[in-house]
């Protein structure tokens, strides 16, 4: 929330702006100064010159000289200066960018936990604030010199016009109150309306991409959505263009009521002068002084007033900024003990979740243990909470009830980054990088991300190998079909895998973790054809051997190879045990597994073409069965 104090939003943006160039900080609030000064100087000047030549007395000419030499220095100053000033100006709001870019995606990178990412209102304050971020300080920084810079100005002009007619001065300072009063209530609506406009423009933003994304390309054609999405879009954009127009107008109202009384003041003070000037009470400078300065004067403190309100507005915003950067993780013990290598087990003890106070439980008191150097493999229907189980276990949420503890230690103690390093893990929803194959797979461990022997090795295992040497350039493909383009020429499709080799190549990245203390694996051959994935089940087997393993499958074939098995029903437990066991006593799962099974069998009985897959000593990634012998089906899981 924007409730920030002004000080604080002030010092935090003047902290930045002189962290990013306290050199050129010094030199622009010098030359502000000799900027402000200057007009004054050259008026000055040139008032004192007309009132030389005017009097009929001939001064010595060094007299004049040094008025001309004065009159034009000034004008150099603010000419070049104003230019020089300018140019500084952007280096300082580049590297403001940047500091502030560091920061904000360095806060966001420290969040631990999944919550935060997954609510609508975090991405808009996040979109918020990088606007904020990338703007707001220059903004400040800029509104700040110009401040002092029109101040100058003001007080020096101000000063000339009370030497030459004080009711003049008055009226001016008189015509500027009721503009500083309006412009601060715009610049408070003009932060309201962008925060009030983040969700329709977060929406239509959503609706623009996905007219245009490579992902949503096919289903917008089959389905002929394109029209539809793109009127959703307008609508859209049409509610954010009738909330700007209103706001545009207001102020359009009060800037001409304003500038009308300022200019109606302005006429006011010149015929005062000029009745002044007549009535002999002045000189011919006086009026020359009078016409420069008055205008000067007017919009140098319609400057400051519009400075205050820019000012204001940046400090408004900055408040998103600060937002972001206070946002805590809501996790009170998180990061006071370092995950110890895993000596036993790991256990849930009566967990209970739900993803929000207001959304249904997920979890109603989900107890089971995962032995060291043993398997357990979780099963359940659509829905039951197996992910969100796995998801608890890798510290992305935290128990709402109950705990899970790591020989003995609650996982929601140990310092989140430390766990992570102890585990390998495929995701059911994983991830396809916009990265060249080598990268898609060394992203799995940043140690040895440019290590080819080991990311080929990863490769052959999960049976991608192959695939990827037969890519144009093997194992430096971009695998994007928005590739970064090499050049402006360069504008040929980019390289997609199948949906079963993109999950083979997600698999291989967690095979570059193979040496954790836990892999878990969630669905990790859902987009395998029936051989491909028991041979990646008999790698992950085979390869696993001796690490503790936690995999959830709904291809009960897959899973039976567990030392245990866990049955989830609506958020519980509702069995365990090793398949024999569990098929021995009935239940769901004997359940489940005979309805696979009969889908296999033809109509007496027998194993059909497709049998339930026993172990086999068969080795991935050789032989005529290899898993990159054949081409994967295109059915990712998304
Ligand atoms: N991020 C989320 N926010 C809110 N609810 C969620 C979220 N993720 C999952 N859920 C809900 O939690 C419940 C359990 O989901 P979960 O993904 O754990 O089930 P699952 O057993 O893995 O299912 P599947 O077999 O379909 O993968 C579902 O009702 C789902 O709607």
């Amino acid at each position: 929330m924007i409730d920030e104090g002004v000080p604080r939003r002030f010092a935090t943006a003047a902290g930045l702006a002189w962290r990013a160039a306290p050199v050129t900080t010094i030199v622009v609030l010098g030359a502000t100064l000799a900027l402000g000064a200057s007009p004054v100087g050259s008026a000055l000047a040139g008032k004192l010159l007309i009132d030389q030549l005017s009097s009929g007395v001939t001064g010595p000419p060094t007299t004049l000289i040094l008025l001309a030499v004065g009159l034009g220095g000034a004008l150099l100053v603010s000419y070049v200066g104003n230019a020089a000033v300018s140019y500084l100006e952007d280096q300082h709001a580049r590297r403001l960018e940047m500091i502030v870019q560091d920061r904000l995606f360095g806060k966001l990178n420290s969040l631990h936990g999944l919550e935060l990412f997954e609510r609508p209102h975090f991405h808009d304050r996040i979109q918020l604030a990088l606007r904020a971020g990338q703007g707001a300080p220059h903004q400040l920084v800029c509104s700040a010199r110009s401040l002092l810079q029109g101040t100058i100005q003001l007080i020096g002009f101000v000063g000339v016009l009370l030497a030459v007619s004080k009711t003049a001065a008055l009226l001016l300072a008189a015509a500027a109150i009721p503009r500083l009063a309006a412009e601060r209530r715009l610049a408070k609506d003009r932060v309201g309306l962008l925060a009030a406009l983040s969700p329709v423009q977060r929406r239509q933003y959503f609706y623009s991409r996905l007219q245009y994304e490579p992902r949503a390309a096919k289903e917008l054609r089959v389905f002929g959505l394109g029209g539809f999405f793109q009127e959703r879009m307008r609508a859209e954009l049409a509610a954010v263009h009738v909330s700007q127009r209103k706001l545009d107008l207001r102020i359009l109202r009060v800037q001409v009521i304003l500038d009308a009384a300022t200019v109606a003041a302005m006429a006011l003070a010149v015929w005062i002068v000029v009745a002044d000037v007549s009535a002999a009470r002045g000189t011919p400078g006086d009026i020359a002084i009078i016409l420069t300065a008055l205008p000067v004067t007017a919009s140098a403190a319609t400057a400051v007033v519009r400075q205050l309100s820019v000012g204001s507005e940046a400090l408004l915003s900055i408040g998103h900024y600060l937002d972001i950067m206070a946002t805590d993780d809501h996790r009170p013990t998180a990061g006071e003990v370092a995950a110890p290598e895993l000596r036993k087990e790991i256990v849930f003890d009566d967990v209970w979740f739900r993803y929000g106070d207001d959304l249904p439980w997920v979890l109603n008191g989900v107890s089971f243990r995962i032995p060291l150097h043993q398997s357990v493999a979780l099963v359940g229907v659509n829905g039951a909470g197996k992910s969100t189980i796995v998801k608890l276990l890798a510290g992305l949420y935290q128990p709402t009830k109950g705990r899970i503890l790591w020989d003995g230690v609650e996982v929601s103690r140990l310092d989140p980054a430390s766990l992570r390093r102890r585990i390998g893990m495929v995701f059911q929803d994983y991830m396809t990088y916009d990265l060249s194959a080598l990268e898609n797979i060394g992203v799995g461990d940043l140690e040895t991300r440019f290590d080819l022997a080991r990311i080929r090795d990863a490769a052959r295992l999960a049976g991608v190998d192959g695939a990827v040497e037969r890519l144009p350039r093997g194992y430096d493909t971009m695998l994007s079909l928005l590739h970064f383009s090499m050049g402006e020429e360069d504008d040929s499709p980019g390289v997609q895998l199948s949906g079963g080799q993109w999950q083979r190549m997600a698999l291989a990245r967690m095979l570059l973790r193979s040496d954790r203390d836990l892999l878990i694996l969630d669905e990790p051959s859902s987009g395998l054809d029936p051989e491909a994935e028991h041979q990646v089940h008999q790698v992950v087997h085979e390869h696993g051997a001796g690490v503790t393993r936690l995999l959830v499958s709904h291809r009960l074939s897959a899973v039976r190879m567990a030392d245990h098995i866990v049955v989830v029903e609506d958020g519980r437990v509702s069995q365990t045990g090793s398949h024999a066991d569990l098929l021995r006593t009935g239940g769901r799962y004997a359940e489940l597994f005979r309805m696979q099974a009969a889908g296999y069998q033809d109509e007496e009985g027998r194993p059909g073409a497709l049998p339930i897959i026993e172990p086999t000593t068969e080795t991935i990634g050789t032989g005529p069965n290899s898993l990159e012998s054949r081409s994967a089906p295109a059915s990712p899981s998304r």
